[in-house]
């Protein structure tokens, strides 16, 4: 009987991977494995990921005799070629098992590490919350994504210019009988800005978004950040030749040189008049920079760590990251986060995210005032509290630590003085509209609810924050990864 080395006889279990994992290229024997690379499946699931798929011997392309007897007749010149082969061959699969080592190494280190599912409506503040992470954890490569943001800056820019010119264009329709402060100045302005909003569009159009897209958004796991970045392709999935168009669409030239029009319809008394009566408050909106033109518009302009906080990008679908501390005392520790898509039509696409989820970062942004973009009938308060409740009735949360963060409360803060009273919105509100009482009147209800609602009991953790405010925020975040990594230690010792 030939001799097949280290290999599985037939109908034996050889080794055990999950396939999805490994990239085969082609070589000149057969098949190897060029590249390690996770499935996207929810990092839940990456844990128990199906690593018990059999090859059999026979079926198995990596497995043969290595070194079979030669035919009778055989040459010295064959014998040397076959023989080089099977080294060759042997070679091949050595490699095959180092990679698959590896493979389950890394896919054990994953079920071991930490996973933070950060949940709430569109626009609570969720990708805010992780930028303040990736802040505080992996600073070296925040910094580095600073190129990608300008361009998110600048779209963030066009697209409150076209807010306003909106706003303009409804006050002057043909046949309108209302007075209008509005000039032939402003026509003007409106003809010249216009031609910035091509570069939205066409930014939309090289993602593969909706060229109709109401603001900056990005669908996850798209490799979007890649492309706006200029590196070379990860996967197929980056599209270079996006890349080439994302260059031929920089709007850096045309605003710079169009930096005095938009300061002339910023500053414009009739122009703040007009956003006043039609309620459109920029200055609290996603993604302003208006107070920033000057700089905002120079042709060397870098984004700071403030801005790309501030700046606003749409999360579509479900985005998770991986994070390796670059220092301090828990250098090289690993955790995740899944950062999703806030609106009702992706709330769906969350539930796979709950398996064996540690913690859930719930944000809630503190705007009573306001409803729900996707549904103005809604309250965006009420609409928090219900998503709350179905969150901490959840038999798959049961054992999950949740945290909440009464969010935006700097926009609470600005609400109230400018006089809005909560009376108006909630009616069974009663105490001074301050924003002591206002946040610890929201904070005893979703309390209530985590308390009641529990299938078991656990603690209830909450913090009020402004997310934008990075130096407040990093203290938070420090605080709240230090007590999910104890609570799972805790919880494994348990075990
Ligand atoms: N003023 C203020 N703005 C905030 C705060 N938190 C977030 N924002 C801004 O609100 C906008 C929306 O925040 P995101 O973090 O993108 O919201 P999200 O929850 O990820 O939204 P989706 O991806 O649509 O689900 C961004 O422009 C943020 O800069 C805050 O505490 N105060
Ligand atoms: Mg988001």
């Amino acid at each position: 009987m030939p001799s097949y080395g280290n290999s599985p006889t037939r109908g034996e279990t050889a080794r055990r991977v999950e396939l999805s994992h490994l990239v085969f290229s082609p070589n000149p024997y057969g098949l190897s494995i060029t590249e390690i690379t996770f499935p996207a499946t929810p990092m839940s699931k990456r844990g128990k990921a199906n690593t018990e798929v059999f090859f059999d011997a026979l079926d198995n392309p990596f497995y043969g005799p290595t070194n079979p007897p030669g035919p009778p007749d055989e040459t010295e010149e064959q014998r040397t070629k076959r023989e080089k082969e099977s080294q060759d061959a042997q070679k091949v699969s050595r490699q095959i098992d180092e990679h698959l080592l590896e493979t389950k190494k890394a896919m054990e280190k994953k079920k071991r590490a930490v996973k933070m599912l950060l949940l709430g409506q569109a626009e609570s503040g969720k990708s805010t919350l992780l930028k303040n992470f990736q802040l505080a954890f992996t600073p070296i490569q925040f910094r580095k994504e600073q190129g990608i943001w300008k361009r998110i800056v600048q779209l963030n820019l066009i697209n409150s210019i076209k807010i306003i010119l909106d706003a303009l264009q409804s006050e002057w329709i043909p046949d309108s009988t209302l007075p209008t402060s509005l000039g032939k100045k402003h026509r003007l302005l409106h003809l010249r800005l216009s031609p910035l909003f091509a570069y939205e569009t066409a930014f939309n159009e090289i993602l593969s978004l909706n060229p109709e897209a109401r603001d900056v958004c990005v669908r996850a796991g798209s490799g979007w950040k890649s492309t706006l970045s200029g590196d070379p392709p990860r996967s197929s999935l980056d599209c270079p030749r996006g890349r080439d168009l994302l260059v031929k669409n920089d709007p850096t030239q045309v605003l710079e040189a169009s930096v005095d029009d938009i300061l002339s319809l910023w500053n414009d008394p009739a122009v703040q008049d007009v956003l006043h009566s039609s309620g459109i408050r920029l200055q609290d909106s996603s993604g302003f920079f208006l107070d920033d033109v000057s700089r905002v518009t120079r042709r060397d302009y870098m984004p700071t760590e403030s801005d790309i906080v501030r700046a606003r990008v749409r999360t579509i679908g479900v985005e998770e990251h991986h994070f390796v501390t670059e220092s301090g005392t828990q250098k090289g520790s690993e955790f995740f986060i899944a950062d999703v898509g806030g609106s009702r039509s992706s709330r769906p696409s969350w539930i796979p995210y709950f398996d064996d989820v540690d913690a859930i970062l719930f944000l809630a942004p503190l705007a009573f005032n306001l409803s729900l973009e996707e549904d103005p009938r809604v309250n965006r308060l009420e609409d928090s509290l219900q998503l709350w409740r179905a969150i901490c009735e959840n038999k798959l949360l049961a054992n999950c630590t949740l945290i909440l963060f009464l969010n935006k409360k700097d926009i609470l803060a600005k609400t109230l003085a400018s006089g809005v009273s909560v009376k108006q919105y909630v009616t069974s509100y009663n105490d001074p509209n301050d924003v002591r009482h206002v946040t610890k009147y929201f904070k005893d209800r979703f309390r209530n609810y985590h308390r009641k609602l529990s299938l078991h009991p656990r603690s209830f953790i909450s913090y009020e924050t402004s997310a934008i405010d990075t130096r407040a925020t990093q203290a938070v975040v420090l605080a709240v990864h230090d007590s999910i990594i104890r609570r799972n230690l805790a919880k494994s010792e348990l075990i």
